[in-house]
């Protein structure tokens, strides 16, 4: 069972149902690796007007998108044409397309000397009008729910509420806009939306068209189909928060094979400030996460992997 959790009264120490929430997510953090929530400052027009926005985007000409194609600007903003990604070893590059874009650093933050890629300035297609308002405000907001839910991880997990605080106030948080179109014909069983992966980061905020198309690995095998209309979202954890927590959270892995229908979904992947140690808890070690997400960046993104960008 996948927990489905009010995120008000998660948030609200006093609401009567607060512990069993806590226990249920919990749960979800554990062993299932993932949970839906609902009742969030976001509301479904929100993320509708966000979507759309998205799909106006991918709908532009492919020479307008390519304007801002990461793979010639060598950075991980702006758009990610089919192919451009390959998740899965095993399987060929993903179909998809994306849109990224990430956390922007005042110039006068210490950080910003180190002229980090994670904190890159965004690329934005030109002459779509309220495309770049409607995402930073996104952005914004729903960085807001996802810290919610991470001080309701933090207390269900028996650590002080604030716990994650201070380690996400210049968060490596990559908002993306994921476009699967109509499952192409030639696509071969190698061939997915998004292949087999777990996310690199901590907790991924998904808000989706309300189409299917997400399949989560059961434990024992075999895949849960997991939808959400705009307005309820999807969480799942991931390998950074297995590894800093001991492997006590789980980052569980996900697919998207595709269909006949297109489908727009909208991951905010919600990573520490870069300079967190997310070695796992007690041990002594440091692993910077910068270090840890730059590892898996250069694994997936092909311009990365092949030193072309
Ligand atoms: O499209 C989806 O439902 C899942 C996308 C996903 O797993 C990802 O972008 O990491
Ligand atoms: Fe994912």
């Amino acid at each position: 069972m996948i927990p489905r959790i009010d995120a008000a009264r998660l948030a609200d120490p006093d609401d009567p149902s607060h512990a069993a929430l806590l226990q249920d997510m919990a749960h979800a953090a554990t062993e299932t690796g993932f949970l839906t929530v609902h009742n969030t400052a976001l509301s479904g027009e929100d993320v509708r007007a966000v979507i759309e926005a998205y799909r106006a985007f991918f709908h532009l000409p492919a020479t307008r998108k390519a304007r801002i194609d990461m793979a010639a600007t060598g950075s991980n903003r702006g758009w990610g044409a089919p192919g451009a990604e390959r998740v899965d070893p095993n399987a060929n590059a993903d179909y998809k397309q994306v849109f990224d874009m990430g956390f922007e650093l005042a110039a006068d933050d210490p950080l910003a000397r180190h002229g980090l890629k994670y904190y890159a300035p965004n690329h934005w297609p030109e002459g779509l009008t309220g495309f770049r308002e409607t995402l930073e405000a996104y952005y914004a907001q729903s960085m807001g729910v996802a810290l919610d839910l991470l001080r309701g991880l933090a207390r269900s997990l028996r650590a002080p509420h604030d716990f994650f605080d201070d380690k996400f106030d210049r968060p490596m948080a990559l908002l993306r806009g994921n476009f699967y179109p109509e499952r192409p014909a030639w696509a071969t069983e190698k061939d997915f939306g998004i292949g087999t992966h777990t996310d690199y980061g901590c907790l991924t905020l998904l808000a989706t068209d309300g189409t299917p198309g997400l399949e989560v690995r059961k434990r024992g095998g075999g895949w849960i189909p997991l939808q959400a209309p705009p307005g309820e979202f999807i969480v799942n954890f991931g390998e950074m928060l297995e590894m800093w927590t001991g492997g006590r959270v789980r980052a569980t892995p996900h697919r998207v094979v595709g269909t006949a229908a297109e489908r727009i979904s909208v991951p905010l992947f919600f990573n520490p400030n870069y300079d967190t140690n997310v070695a796992p808890m007690g041990s002594g070690k440091t692993v910077l996460a910068g270090d840890h997400l730059s590892r898996r960046y250069d694994e997936t993104y092909l311009h990365l992997a092949n030193g072309t960008g």
